[in-house]
């Protein structure tokens, strides 16, 4: 990926199902759990980078007993410090009382972290700050065990401030405005009302006070809190909760649009937001870890009982693109060959793009997540060269001798590694004039491979505002003096913000959208934009239900292919002397190429949600107005 965007966050739930003294008998630690933990979120890393938080609860505590402990960070790397704070803290604990090193009892009596319980988060964040208070977990604390909250989400909601303004009416005062808080109390809301229900109907039926409180742990419907606080959420969501005397829940909105896996046995429930974490953390096979329904939230009660419950009605499944394209881990087993069927059909434009001209072209990638695209562009080369082969040596019948056999099965793939990322340049003096000149630099290149009649194909997966592609990377190639530059994009072109928890909240940094009004300009239908912001104009305000997304109207007169021309037009600079061109991906493709992840609302301005139309609405209006805010 050429473009930094900032994106995810990655969610991690553990329940130990058996007691402490069970994992330090058959694994040898009772903190199997942490350790577990600590695992899923380094290998989620790649998912935020922001902040990591980590917060455990001990089952059946005493009162008077900190059951609950929580650790957060903002430190460069987060995952790091948390553990080594955690690390710290029970290696002191058990060096300052030597009689806590066998004794699971003592351990969990008296250390922190250690639990049954485990919550653990990466995070990106898409709303407010990037200060340590913004990282999740988030906490919701009191004196009745029932009402203790802890929450972490990966997630976007459309409609963050209509939540909050709802917060506001019943009379609450949310001390912050930001969307976790917002989201958990809403939560919260729901769970102090049935809690007090409980309560009360316990208390008829003749229980004392102190006897309600298993009883409302036992009682206490997890589906049901839910359905009540998620009812007017509308964006892309994985939450996870974790309640005080030990029920927790990971909740997936009704598109699907986040990802979120379990797994669970008679020893452990486990849900992360990318399945190979779970394989290969747990040891387990890809069959065993199942994607959690769009909709349904898995709920695991204090006593172990585990239940996968619908709790909205599922709306068509919209899985995001992009985690497949670039976000999750290509090391998914399903990801992995979707990624390299992306490369393969692109294959045949490629071909066209080079004239079939094989033996004058070199392929190579972007580092590092379009390495597999990558594989499979240069498995259909091979293809077409196997191809060519077959023909030339058919057609020379038996007269061709050995040599020149050998000579035409000689012709390979040239494959090089062009591109090299040198990551520690990034961000390192902002200001403008001499910000270009580090930029350039961000991606070396390799010298010496390439001739003044070469094309140079190079894949990348995505092309976002393709300023590194303009400002670095086309101009090292350049320096590499090939004929023609080609960048392929393994995804289409990205035409349309994203709300739900992608930050490309703004439209005119999109390079598809910045070509498309270049085109309109010298078309002379610029009167275009002029029409589509009376069109947004007029739906602010109406029921999101009713808004349409007019922006569409901005690339309707134009074909894929005038708009990626223009793109390459926009991200060649005067002084590269190679042709450039840019060839995107068609979203026919990747659908055929990701059959189950079929979200591509910022390719196509499908939004599965109606807050989604509202959003781009307001990107729309945004941009008109040379307005910078976020558009929710
Ligand atoms: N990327 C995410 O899922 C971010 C979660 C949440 N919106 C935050 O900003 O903290």
């Amino acid at each position: 990926m050429s473009d930094a965007i900032k994106h995810e966050c990655g969610i991690a739930l553990i329940r130990l199902l058996k007691p402490l003294e069970y994992y330090k008998e058959k694994y040898g630690s009772a903190f199997y759990g942490v350790n577990k933990m600590y695992l899923m979120m380094e290998k989620q890393h790649n998912r935020g980078q922001d902040g990591a938080g980590f917060a455990s609860i001990k089952l059946d505590t005493n009162p008077g007993e900190r059951y609950i402990s929580r650790v957060r960070s903002i430190a460069q790397q987060p995952i790091q410090d948390i553990f080594s704070q955690i690390n710290d803290r029970i290696n002191s604990e058990i060096a300052q009382n030597p009689e806590y090193q066998n004794d699971v009892e003592l351990q969990k009596k008296h250390i922190p972290y250690i639990g049954e319980l485990l919550l653990g988060h990466v995070r990106y964040g898409t709303f407010g700050k990037n200060s340590v208070e913004s990282v999740h977990p988030f906490l919701r604390q009191n004196n009745w065990m029932h009402r203790n909250l802890i929450v972490a989400g990966n997630f976007n909601m459309t409609n963050v401030n209509e939540l909050f303004d709802n917060l506001v009416e019943i009379g609450q005062h949310p001390k912050e405005k930001a969307d976790t808080i917002t989201v958990m109390e809403k939560i919260g809301h729901f769970l102090d009302d049935a809690v007090s229900k409980i309560y009360r109907d316990l208390k008829k039926e003749g229980y004392s006070k102190i006897e309600c409180s298993p009883l409302i742990a036992e009682r206490l419907k997890v589906g049901k809190i839910l359905k009540r606080a998620a009812k007017n959420w509308d964006g892309g969501y994985a939450m996870a909760g974790l309640l005080g005397h030990g029920d927790s829940f990971v909740l997936r909105d009704p598109a699907g649009i986040r990802p979120a896996y379990y797994y669970k046995d008679d020893e452990v429930v486990v849900v992360a937001s990318e399945r190979p974490v779970i394989q290969t953390v747990f040891n387990v096979p890809f069959e065993e870890v199942i994607e959690l329904d769009p909709g349904h939230a898995i709920i695991t009660k204090k006593s172990g009982h585990i239940q996968i419950k619908k709790i909205l009605e599922p709306l068509e499944r919209k899985a995001c693109s992009f985690e497949r394209i670039y976000f999750s881990r290509g090391s998914d087993a399903e990801i992995y060959q979707e990624r390299k069927e992306l490369g393969r059909l692109l294959m045949p434009k490629v071909l066209e793009a080079i004239e079939n001209d094989t033996r004058n072209t070199v392929f190579s990638y972007i580092p590092n997540t379009a390495e597999t695209s990558f594989y499979g562009m240069i498995d259909t080369v091979e293809e077409h060269l196997n191809h060519k082969k077959t023909q030339v040596i058919l057609t020379g019948k038996r007269s061709l001798s050995a040599d020149k056999v050998e000579e035409i099965l000689s012709e390979r793939p040239r494959i090089e590694k062009i591109a090299i990322k040198d990551v520690k340049l990034r961000t390192f003096i902002t200001e403008d004039s001499s910000r270009d000149d580090l930029v350039a630099h961000v991606y070396d290149v390799t010298y010496g491979v390439i001739k003044p009649t070469d094309n140079l194909v190079i894949i990348d997966d995505s092309i976002v505002r393709g300023t590194t592609l303009k400002k670095s990377i086309i101009k090292m190639m350049d320096r590499l003096g090939p004929k023609k530059i080609i960048v392929v994009s393994s995804a289409p072109q990205i035409r349309y913000p994203d709300c739900y928890g992608i930050d490309m909240a703004n439209l005119e940094s999109l390079v598809a959208f910045r070509a498309a009004l270049e085109l309109l300009k010298e078309n002379n239908q610029y009167n275009i934009v002029d029409e589509v912001y009376n069109k947004c104009i007029n739906q602010v305000g109406i029921n999101d239900n009713n808004v349409k997304n007019y922006v569409k109207e901005i690339y309707n007169n134009f074909t894929d292919e005038q708009i990626s021309d223009k793109i390459s037009e926009l991200l060649s600079e005067d002084s590269v002397k190679a042709e450039v061109k840019i060839i995107f991906q068609p979203v026919a493709n990747l659908h055929k190429a990701c059959p189950k992840n079929l979200g591509d609302w910022y390719f196509t301005g499908d939004y599965p949600t109606p807050g989604g139309n509202r959003v781009v609405n307001k990107a729309f209006i945004n941009f008109y107005e040379g307005n910078k805010e976020r558009a929710y």
